[in-house]
């Protein structure tokens, strides 16, 4: 366990009503820090993160956020706590503009929205023009800045981002890298999924590898980065 952690899950096994797919993983974040969830496709990796934001009940295990055990609490107590999510994919209202995108982000708070919008534009300038655009004619750059803002809304301490940076060319990937470093800058911690696992550890405090449905590999980022074997093993050469 990572001392001074936000985020600890211990023995999470989740699945989606046969066997579990998820089978019995520990995992940490600690404060302010950038954690990455790499391997295989279909190792599981989506499925844990869905377990942790609330999406999917566990089978067995314990999810300690902040604390408290929020194992049995629903998506939306989770995010009032500060447990931010991005899903990989419909992670924005495409009809809605991108002004009623960041209002629905900020359900779980009452007041402050109009600040909370303020800051987030300052934090990333490029939101503020496009604030009466419907989401959907934004580029997959921006949405990807949209959704991260999003889940900013609820003022997270943590965010679970599952592959930001799925389907975009190498520039915006950068871009998106920017953003989530710009987040934790400000002391917010991430736990992210991601494909191309080399950017992911170059960036991270800590990496859990998961092969099929076990946590296989785990350590400081900068000491799987300094094993090609492991690499070569789990992570396709990535
Ligand atoms: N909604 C679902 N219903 C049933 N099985 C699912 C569902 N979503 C995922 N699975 C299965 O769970 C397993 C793990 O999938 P998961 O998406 O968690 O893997 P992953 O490591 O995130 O993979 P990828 O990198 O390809 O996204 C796979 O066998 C997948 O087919």
């Amino acid at each position: 366990m990572t001392t001074n952690s936000v985020l600890t899950v211990e023995g999470l096994s989740v699945g989606y009503g046969g066997a579990p797919v998820v089978r019995g993983v520990d995992f940490a974040v600690g404060s302010g820090q950038i954690n990455c969830v790499v391997g295989p496709n279909g190792a599981g990796k989506s499925t844990a993160l869905k377990a942790v934001a609330g999406v999917l009940r566990p089978i067995a295990g314990k999810i300690i956020f902040d604390g408290s055990d929020v194992t049995r609490l629903s998506t939306d107590a989770r995010v009032a706590r500060g447990l931010g999510y991005v899903p990989q994919v419909a992670n924005v209202f495409a009809t809605l503009t991108v002004m009623e995108n960041l209002q629905i982000g900020a359900h779980a708070k009452r007041r402050g929205i109009k600040e909370r919008t303020d800051s987030i534009c300052e934090l990333f300038p490029a939101l503020r023009d496009a604030l009466g655009r419907p989401a959907g004619t934004l580029s997959g750059g921006q949405r990807s800045m949209l959704a991260l803002s999003r889940a900013l809304m609820g003022d997270p301490k943590l965010l679970l981002l599952d592959e930001p940076t799925a389907g975009l060319a190498p520039k915006l990937e950068d871009q998106v890298w920017e953003h989530i470093l710009t987040i934790q800058a400000h002391g917010i911690g991430v736990l992210i999924v991601e494909q191309n696992t080399r950017r992911a550890l170059t960036h991270s405090h800590s990496a859990y590898v998961m092969v099929d449905g076990l946590v296989a590999a785990d350590g400081t980022a900068a000491e799987m980065l300094d094993r090609p074997d492991l690499v070569d093993m789990y992570l396709g050469g990535a």
